[in-house]
Parts: C-alpha cells; sequence; structure tokens
C-alpha cells in the first residue's frame, strides 16, 4: 500500500520547534511522508520572533502547485498564512484541487508575542478558509477572536464550538492549553457530539510549538484514513508525549520533543 502523505502550509520557524518544521518532523513520526509550502519566513528562537519575511502570494500558489500536480496529498494542514491575500489563494487552491482532509490551525499570535496574523487577515480566515475546514484547532485566546466572545467556562467553550461550526468547520477542537485548570483538556465538536481529551498538565516552559504539533499529528492520522475522533486521540497522547519528555533546548519556550512518543511505542513493544 502506498504511504499516507501529508502537506502543510504554513511559516518558516528557523528554531525548528514550531511552524513547518514542527509538522514535517510530526508527519515523519507518525509515518506519514511530509511536504511543504512555505508562507512566510520567520527569524525566530526560543526566546522570540526576531523577524518576518512573508512570500508573494505566487510563490505560495506555485509551491502548492507542484506538489498537488504530482504527489497528491491525502491531508493538508494550514498553519502561519499572515496575510488576507495568501488566505484568499490558498483557499482557491483548496477547491481548485478539491481537498476534503484539511486542518486549519488558524495560528495568530506565537508564544512570546509576537503577531504572525495580520489583524485585518482575521475576517479571511473566518469567511474563506474556516468554511473548508474538516477540522479548525484554535486555541482558546484564538477561539475567543474568531467568536467574538470571552471563553472561561466548559459551557462557553460549547458555545464556540458551535459558533465555529455554524462557520462551515466539519469539527472544531477548542485547544485547552491556556486554561489555568490543572488538567489540560482539549474539546472536539463533531457537529453532533462533544468529546474531552484530558490530561494532567506538565509543569513547563517547553511548550513552542505545541499547537503545530498537534495539529499536525491530526492531519497525519487523517491522511491514513483515519476518523477525526481517533485522530485527536491520537494527536493529544503525541503532544503530551513531546511535552512531557521535554529536551531543554533554548534560554525561553522551548520546544517540544518530537522524537518521545515513538521513543515510547518502542519501549513498549521491546517488553
Ligand atoms: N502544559 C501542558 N501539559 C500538557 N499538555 C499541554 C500543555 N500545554 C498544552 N498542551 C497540549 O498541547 C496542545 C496545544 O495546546 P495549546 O497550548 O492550547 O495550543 P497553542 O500551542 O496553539 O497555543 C493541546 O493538545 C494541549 O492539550
Ligand atoms: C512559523 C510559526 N508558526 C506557528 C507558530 C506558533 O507556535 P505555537 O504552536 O507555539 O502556537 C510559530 N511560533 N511560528
Amino acid at each position: 500500500m502506498e504511504i499516507a502523505k501529508a502537506l502543510t502550509i504554513a511559516g518558516s520557524d528557523s528554531g525548528g520547534g514550531a511552524g513547518i518544521q514542527a509538522d514535517l518532523k510530526t508527519f515523519q513520526e507518525l509515518d506519514v511522508f511530509g511536504m511543504s509550502a512555505i508562507t512566510a519566513i520567520t527569524a525566530q528562537n526560543t526566546v522570540g520572533v526576531q523577524a518576518v519575511y512573508p512570500l508573494t502570494v505566487n510563490a505560495v500558489t506555485e509551491q502548492i502547485k507542484s506538489v498537488a500536480e504530482d504527489l497528491n496529498p491525502n491531508a493538508v494542514k494550514t498553519g502561519m498564512l499572515f496575510s488576507s491575500e495568501i488566505i484568499d489563494a490558498i483557499a482557491n487552491e483548496i477547491k481548485r484541487y478539491r481537498w476534503s482532509r484539511v486542518v486549519v490551525d488558524p495560528v495568530m499570535i506565537a508564544k512570546g508575542g509576537s503577531s504572525l496574523l495580520l489583524e485585518e487577515a482575521v475576517a479571511s480566515l473566518k469567511d474563506e478558509l474556516i468554511p473548508l475546514a474538516f477540522c479548525v484547532t484554535p486555541n482558546i485566546p484564538e477561539a475567543e477572536k474568531l467568536v467574538g466572545f470571552t471563553i472561561s467556562t466548559l459551557e462557553e467553550r460549547k458555545q464556540a464550538c458551535e459558533a465555529l461550526y455554524q462557520l462551515g468547520a466539519k469539527n472544531v477542537v477548542i485547544k485547552g492549553g491556556h486554561s489555568n485548570e490543572k488538567e489540560v483538556t482539549d474539546l472536539l465538536f463533531d457537529g453532533e457530539t462533544f468529546h474531552l481529551f484530558s490530561s494532567p498538565r506538565t509543569n513547563t516552559n517547553h511548550t513552542h510549538g505545541t499547537g503545530c504539533t498537534f495539529g499536525a499529528a491530526i492531519t497525519a492520522e487523517l491522511a491514513k484514513g483515519k476518523s477525526i475522533y481517533e485522530a485527536v486521540k491520537k494527536a493529544k497522547d503525541f503532544i503530551g508525549a513531546a511535552i512531557e519528555d521535554s529536551l531543554g533546548l533554548g534560554a525561553g519556550h522551548g520546544p517540544t520533543n518530537h522524537m518521545a512518543y515513538r521513543k515510547r511505542k518502542v519501549q513498549v513493544n521491546d517488553y
């Protein structure tokens, strides 16, 4: 059987913890062939984002075309998209190639506080891209921005899921990393049922790229033909291991350990 293939359309993180780099590492760890279309180059490390260089719309769409017309991904993920022109162009390409297994991670702000999406681009995300999403994966501040109300309780999080579902996303996951609860709970809404995925909160500041990695793991599993429930479950386990077995790199918000999940699996299989 041919290997599953996934395409990430996102920004490059020179520090290797988030963006394209996190996505490709995650695809590889989950036995999926990874491909990329870069939207912007960031000069970035664990301390912060030092510079952002968006690519032209043509540079983005030509990469997508090259991948689409030869390699035909089974699933597609979007991450940092930066501007409304880039978002609109990507939405057109998704429609052109009739991609349906599309995971939209609506990246807005890096952990250090730098903006990775222009303010004017939020409307394009809502109007053009989220309606094409098989799954949209905001964190709590991103979900608040998209739905226009504050999310403090589980009930409000459920309402936000419903509002994002109304925008056209077939499944919604609101991630719980930014809540201040002891457990970290990700909430999946598939249009009918809410599913909670909870784990103990690891006390660490090595969480750079957690959202990218989680979304990439969902994309990898969808590329293999798994259901959204199975994909989110696997992604939660993958990011949990990656956060727990930190590499301790850098002076700021360090990256997660993309190898941790595989290494644990290998150890379990050894016995
Ligand atoms: N401290 C933590 N301990 C365990 N899991 C976490 C922690 N922080 C985030 N996660 C998990 O990492 C993923 C990303 O969550 P979140 O931080 O909300 O997103 P983002 O990185 O986009 O801001 C989610 O699956 C969440 O459950
Ligand atoms: C190029 C790029 N894309 C995305 C993020 C967000 O990272 P996080 O997953 O920690 O929110 C980032 N810092 N850089």
